[in-house]
């Protein structure tokens, strides 16, 4: 039996899935695990193919600081679970595919040296992308590798959702609003067609509201708008990422108060959005549990932000169809999906609070003109349908 490899290393977590590949090239989940809480509260666990739990340990901050350390102590354990056998890929999701990668491609030393240069445009992300990449070249060596790109799904935007109003030589060198979290709306509408075909036809905001939270405009099913950028910084404020933010802030960053570029880094990466907000946490679930004025402040601003930038995608789309909430917080949060649809009454979105306590499939009550869905995202299954269709382009099946 061949089995497929996915690894999704993101900023605080690594999630992992491995398939087994069946005739006709279905996937059957064997294996689905992450690292989580990785420098707070690190836990590695992983279900088998009947859901059943095969790994819960924790460990301490101290014990799994990084990444790094996360992949150090994850890789034999995921080899082990491989019984030795080398699968046939391994699918990686890669935030930033820059100008060059707008669909996924086989990894080969160029291709990491492109994706290296891209590492100050994803600095959360892209070295955690490209390190487990580096692991299994050489624990594994020849075993194919292929790159997925948050960035790819949104290739196809209009010309003026792909400018910044800047001379034009910066565009031609790759300063550009790229958009991510692409992955996780590629499967949002292929979901949506399964489940609500209509809809899928139709003019939707997607709202990806994780750790790192963005929005995506689809008209049938394609991407037309992103509420992300250049970089992940982007429009909505994150965990600890500002979001949209005035670049006139930067320039006063610098010249007022001298900063250079790594202090601006960690300030915008890493210690705003949530947790700069509320001074408490940059965990949802810590804000919705807690009194202090910040806390509050936090999510009254998430919120104000998520339904600006919903009006402002409703806008560029000229009208709206349907919204859904994906990711941690969109799955997850009852009480932050009912405040933004409350505030999209003006649009036509009447809720369902008992089917929104419930997170049924459809949040928005019967005749409501705007739909709300939440859909669970799953961008592992994308990574995994990605790698073996440009493994079986590399080399046909004979
Ligand atoms: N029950 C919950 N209520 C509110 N927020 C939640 C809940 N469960 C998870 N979250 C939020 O989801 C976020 C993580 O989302 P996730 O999509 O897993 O992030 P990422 O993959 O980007 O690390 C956390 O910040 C947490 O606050
Ligand atoms: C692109 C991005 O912000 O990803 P994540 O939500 O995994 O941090
Ligand atoms: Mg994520």
């Amino acid at each position: 039996m061949d089995h497929l490899l996915v690894v999704n290393a993101g900023s605080s977590s690594i999630k992992f899935r491995i398939y087994a590949v069946l005739p006709g090239d279905r996937l059957d989940l064997d294996l689905k695990g992450a690292f989580d809480g990785i420098g707070a509260h690190p836990h590695l666990f992983a279900d088998d193919d009947h859901g059943r739990r095969v790994e819960d340990d924790a460990f301490t901050a101290g014990q799994v600081p990084t990444v790094a350390a996360a992949l150090d102590r994850l890789d034999d354990w995921l080899l082990e679970r491989l019984g030795g056998e080398r699968p046939v890929a391994v699918g990686h999701r890669v935030v930033h595919g820059g100008p060059d990668f707008a669909n996924p491609v086989p990894v080969d030393d160029a291709v990491i040296a492109k994706l290296e240069a891209l590492v100050p445009l994803a600095p959360l992300h892209q070295p955690n992308n490209l390190l487990p990449i580096r692991i299994i070249r050489d624990r594994l060596p020849g075993v194919p590798q292929v790159a997925c790109f948050d960035t790819a799904f949104h290739r196809g935007h209009p010309d003026v959702a792909d400018r910044f109003a800047l001379p034009e030589a910066l565009y031609r060198e790759g300063v550009r609003r790229y958009g991510f979290h692409g992955l996780s709306y590629e499967f949002i509408a292929h979901r949506l067609a399964e489940i609500a075909p209509d809809l899928a036809k139709g003019r939707v905001v997607a709202c990806h509201l994780g750790a790192g939270a963005s929005a995506c405009a689809m008209v049938d099913g394609r991407s037309v708008e992103s509420t992300m950028g250049f970089t992940a910084l982007d429009g909505l404020p994150m965990a600890t990422r500002t979001g949209q933010l005035d670049p006139g802030v930067v320039l006063y960053l610098v010249q007022a108060k001298g900063l250079g570029a790594a202090a601006i880094e960690r300030l915008l990466y890493r210690e705003s959005g949530l947790l700069g907000l509320s001074g408490v946490s940059a965990d949802m679930r810590d804000l919705e549990a807690s009194r202090e004025p910040g806390a509050v402040l936090a999510i009254d601003y998430f919120v104000h932000r998520i339904v600006r930038e919903i009006g402002a995608l409703a806008a560029a789309m000229q009208g709206l169809d349907g919204i859904v909430f994906t990711a941690g917080i969109g799955e997850n949060s009852a009480a932050l999906r009912a405040r933004v649809m409350e505030r999209l009454a003006w649009l036509g979105l009447v809720a369902d609070p008992a089917a929104n306590a419930r997170r049924d499939t459809v949040v928005s009550a019967a005749g409501s003109r705007v739909q709300a869905l939440v859909v669970p995202t799953d961008e592992e299954f994308m990574i995994a349908r990605h790698t073996l269709a440009t493994l079986r382009a590399m080399a046909p099946a004979g």
